[in-house]
């Protein structure tokens, strides 16, 4: 089977790599990411990911992969900041608390759609004026949900994660090689 990165996700790609999964093709699917009001983050996240596998064509012996990240703080969802002003407001509401990170999966073949949500628990401790000032003069905030990546310099402001660091980073490896495995995507043998 063919395997088809519904995603513009640089980090997706990377994170299949790491699972030795080089896909096809990679078709991210522009679909509209605003919530619905009142709409549960549990909900919405699998929404999106669902949303942006069903927005592609698919052949025969085509997979398509599908993801979506949402950081959650309470009730609110927290998306890609749209400035510079609204990371720095995510920063200091993520200051000294636990929060949420959402990611759906989706994996479409021609037989249907099969769906994973991973929760992870994020804590990050107090963040300082200095802290928020330099992480925004990064600028690594752009692009990510909640205004922040794991993966980069925010790794200082988290000592403590519960659940799946790649789910947190935007494609939770084990779920998503199972789910793929069972559309019968493996990786192929090293020679
Ligand atoms: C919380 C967090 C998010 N992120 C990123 C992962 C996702 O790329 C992004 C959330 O946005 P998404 O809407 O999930 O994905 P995307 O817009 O990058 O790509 P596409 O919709 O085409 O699949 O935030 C990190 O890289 N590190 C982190 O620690």
């Amino acid at each position: 089977m063919k395997l088809i990165l519904g995603s513009a996700s640089p980090r997706r790609l990377e994170l299949l790599a790491q699972l030795g999964l080089v896909p096809e093709a990679v078709r991210p699917a522009d679909i509209d990411e605003t919530p619905a009001r009142g709409e549960d983050p549990r909900a919405y996240v699998a929404r999106m990911a669902r949303e942006k596998a069903m927005a592609l064509d698919l052949g025969a012996d085509e997979v398509i992969l599908a993801a979506d990240t949402t950081v959650t703080c309470g009730r609110r969802i927290l998306g890609k900041p749209a400035d510079e002003k609204e990371a720095a407001e995510f920063l200091w509401l993520l200051s000294g608390r636990r929060h949420h990170v959402l990611t759906a999966v989706a994996v479409r073949d021609a037989g249907g759609l099969r769906a994973r949500l991973v929760d992870t628990v994020v804590r990050f401790r107090p963040l300082s004026n200095a802290d928020v000032n330099g992480y925004l003069a990064s600028g690594e905030w752009r692009g990510k949900a909640g205004g922040y990546a794991i993966q980069g310099r925010a790794g200082a402001f988290i000592p403590w994660i519960q659940g799946s660091f790649t789910g947190v980073v935007g494609l939770p490896l084990a779920e998503t090689a199972t789910l793929l495995a069972a559309a019968g995507v493996f990786a192929k043998e090293m020679p």
